[in-house]
């Protein structure tokens, strides 16, 4: 069977956007004119196609990717989407990590908000290609250059213009065309494609002035095109495009579009574009994986013979059709009933059945190939972040990384019915999401779940009611501290016990030291066998169970580096379950000895407001321990930038509401974790022994 669409004619894209910009309404417009679907579904009313749960419909946001399949100008697009409420950090990176080119979408009166500057820099750390959408221009203080500004400002990112709005606010009627020399005005709300136009007379000297703008930066790009350009020679709307194409894909210029999808305005051309400047999979360099038996670098080839590789990147648990994990294919074919390797998990799979998924319907298919996305049913033993590959051609892709939960909330089951049940769909929750996360308080024996935000929570609570019905009692949100420790310390853990019969003896000497960053790391330094080679692991297992569980006040600790240098072993007595019991006990003490301390994240927080509630939102900022990092008026409103402990902003909303007679709107996003003060961390610690 050939290929119903050739690689260079394959883009897979996302749409990211900061929440509210208008990401699921211009999806719904691009499915509608590529004719997928036939009725717009409109979000406010809840139908919106992509928002298929009924938490999305309910709240209007998006908040699980789906991927969507349409075709436009003779290609297929593989739309992932992307939600724009950093809570959701997890479902942005695995799509992103999967993407190859993106949409950008802003608001043009808000412009560029502090969630897409998180996405943005998400975007750069996966080298994904851009465009920018600036949407709404029909809203009252859109303002495209401002947004243009703010692109470059705040994102360090080259923006370059290739439209020209017409007019602006109520009066936004089309755009220029500054490569194709042509206006675009859209006559009536939900017509077909307008047939472009003339440029305006009164625009065209502004119109002339942005092209050669355009015209110099894109040649500039390209040695050819820039010695043309110097010597005054004509450059074709081709060269500009495929010049510009080659520099989008580069990253090197990321072309700007205008539009109001609300209003129908500008997505065909938005869809032109992704035809035009976002890369094929042939156009971005080959991914790399490890082979796991050699440990050699694998450069894969990108073709539809190649051995088989893809990275699942999404698992749903899907009332219909079971558990779907989403597959984005790097190289080779897959077909369906064939038996392939997850090199992470060292497993063999079977594929059963082989999805592509539309926004309001799947359609199963025999086989899927190179560069393309679908959905596989069958896999049992594959999560994100895992590869899946031809056995014969073992090779292990980069997985995808996942931010730590910041907030968590204990869950108590009414009945020993409901505990079980909520056993089965907490693990179920966590398998489809890497950044939640649950664990049982080893004191209290109470469940406790951590995620990214108390929307993020909030959703998976309901979820848990709704759909696996289970019944409980939810205790209020609290900050998911950290521990850590701030300098060096050693100490010995010794466990004996020998009265009579065989007895236990675990003896280990370890050395702990901070090591910010990176994490928790074990170094074995024993030498001359004082403790032979098995009893190592339970010790590292030992240690690294007690740091799990906290030792101040019950929260992780982290980054602490454990080198363990000495110990003694009884040639009858000494067992792994001895070791690993010293093990623990060393690391209690050692902890405690190297001057632990509590973490506490801090939340980057932008609230946005008129000028009567500016000090007042300032004041109150500061009572909440915030540090303002800057202010600015942004039209006509102001914007106040600061970094707040998340502790302090619980129940923020209704309190912003009261200050300012619910004037102002902010949002919030982790930043970095910082040391509790010590007046507060005592009050923590100290109601942590209690319990
Ligand atoms: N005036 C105007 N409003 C728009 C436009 N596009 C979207 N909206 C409105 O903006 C609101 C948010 O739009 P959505 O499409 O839900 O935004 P989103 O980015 O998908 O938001 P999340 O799904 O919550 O991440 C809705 O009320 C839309 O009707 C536009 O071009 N002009």
């Amino acid at each position: 069977m050939s290929r119903e669409y050739s690689l260079e004619r394959t883009r897979n894209i996302g749409i990211i956007a900061h929440i509210d910009a208008g990401k699921t309404t211009t999806t719904e417009r691009i499915l509608f004119y590529t004719k997928k679907i036939h009725r717009m579904g409109e979000v406010h009313e809840g139908a919106a196609t992509m928002d298929w749960m009924v938490q999305e419909q309910e709240r209007g946001i998006t908040i699980t990717a789906a991927a969507t399949t349409c075709f436009w100008l003779d290609h297929r697009i593989n739309i992932i989407d992307t939600p724009g409420h950093v809570d959701f950090t997890a479902e942005v990176e695995r799509s992103l990590r999967v993407l190859d080119g993106g949409i950008v979408i802003f608001d043009a009166v808000a412009g560029v908000e502090p969630q897409s500057e998180t996405v943005w820099r998400q975007a750069n750390k996966y080298n994904v290609p851009r465009i920018c959408f600036v949407n709404k221009m029909d809203r009252v203080g859109a303002d495209f250059w401002r947004t243009i500004q703010m692109i470059r400002d705040r994102l360090g990112a080259n923006p370059l213009p290739i439209q020209l709005p017409i007019g602006a606010e109520s009066d936004f009627k089309g755009f220029i065309d500054l490569i194709e020399q042509h206006a675009v005005i859209f006559l009536d709300e939900l017509g077909t494609r307008p047939e472009p136009t003339p440029i305006p007379a009164e625009l065209e000297e502004e119109a002339k002035r942005h092209r050669d703008a355009l015209i110099e930066r894109v040649a500039e790009t390209d040695e050819e095109l820039t010695l043309k350009y110097l010597e005054g020679e004509e450059i074709t709307k081709d060269e500009i495009r495929a010049a510009l194409r080659k520099a989008t894909i580069a990253g090197t210029l990321v072309p700007v579009l205008c539009g109001s999808s609300l209003r129908n305005k500008g997505v065909q051309a938005l869809l032109d574009a992704v035809v035009a400047y976002l890369p094929s999979p042939l156009d971005i360099p080959p991914p790399v994986g490890i082979n796991p038996n050699t440990g050699e670098q694998v450069t894969l080839t990108v073709a539809d013979d190649a051995p088989f590789s893809a990275l699942a990147f999404k698992i749903v648990s899907d009332p219909f059709v079971g558990r779907l994990a989403y597959l984005r294919v790097y190289s080779g074919t897959l077909t369906k009933g064939s038996a392939v390797e997850n090199t992470t998990k060292g497993k063999t799979e079977r594929i059963g059945r082989l999805l592509r998924m539309h926004a309001n319907h799947r359609e199963d298919i025999d086989e899927i190939r190179a560069g393309d996305i679908c959905a596989a049913v069958g896999l049992r033993n594959t999560f994100t972040g895992d590869t899946l590959c031809d056995p014969q051609h073992p090779v292990i892709l980069e997985s995808i990384s996942f931010p730590e939960p910041v907030i968590e909330i204990a869950i108590e089951p009414k009945t020993r019915g409901d505990q079980d049940k909520m056993t089965i769909a907490l693990s179920k929750l966590a398998e489809e999401d890497p950044t939640f996360q649950v664990r049982t308080d080893p004191e209290s024996g109470q469940t406790i779940i951590r995620g990214m935000g108390e929307l993020h929570l909030e959703v998976i609570v309901d979820r848990l009611f709704r759909e696996f019905k289970v019944e409980a009692n939810i205790g209020r949100p609290q900050v998911a501290y950290r521990e850590t420790i701030t300098r060096e310390a050693t100490a010995q853990g010794r466990y004996v016990r020998q009265t009579g019969g065989r007895g236990q003896y675990g003896d280990v000497w370890i050395r702990v030291e901070p090591n910010p960053g990176k994490g928790f790391e074990f170094v074995n330094a024993i030498v001359g066998g004082v403790i032979p080679k098995e009893y190592i692991k339970p010790v590292e297992v030992g240690i690294r169970e007690t740091l799990e569980n906290g030792i101040i006040a019950g929260y992780p600790m982290i980054d602490v580096k454990v080198t363990l240098f000495d110990g003694s072993y009884h040639e009858v007595d000494s067992s792994e379950m001895a070791f690993k019991t010293a093990g623990s006990l060393a690391i209690k003490e050692a902890a405690r000895k190297a001057g632990p301390i509590l973490l506490e994240p801090v939340m980057l927080v932008e609230v946005t407001t008129s000028e009567e509630f500016y000090g007042d939102i300032i004041g109150d900022l500061n009572r909440r321990r915030g540090v303002i990092l800057g202010m600015e008026s942004r039209g006509t409103v102001y914007v106040v930038r600061a970094h707040v402990p998340l502790a302090e902003m619980f129940g923020y909303v209704n309190d912003l509401r009261s200050l300012t007679s619910g004037r102002a709107s902010y949002s919030m996003q982790f930043d970095h974790y910082e040391p509790v003060p010590r007046n507060i961390a005592d009050e923590i610690i100290a109601k942590a022994a209690a319990s």
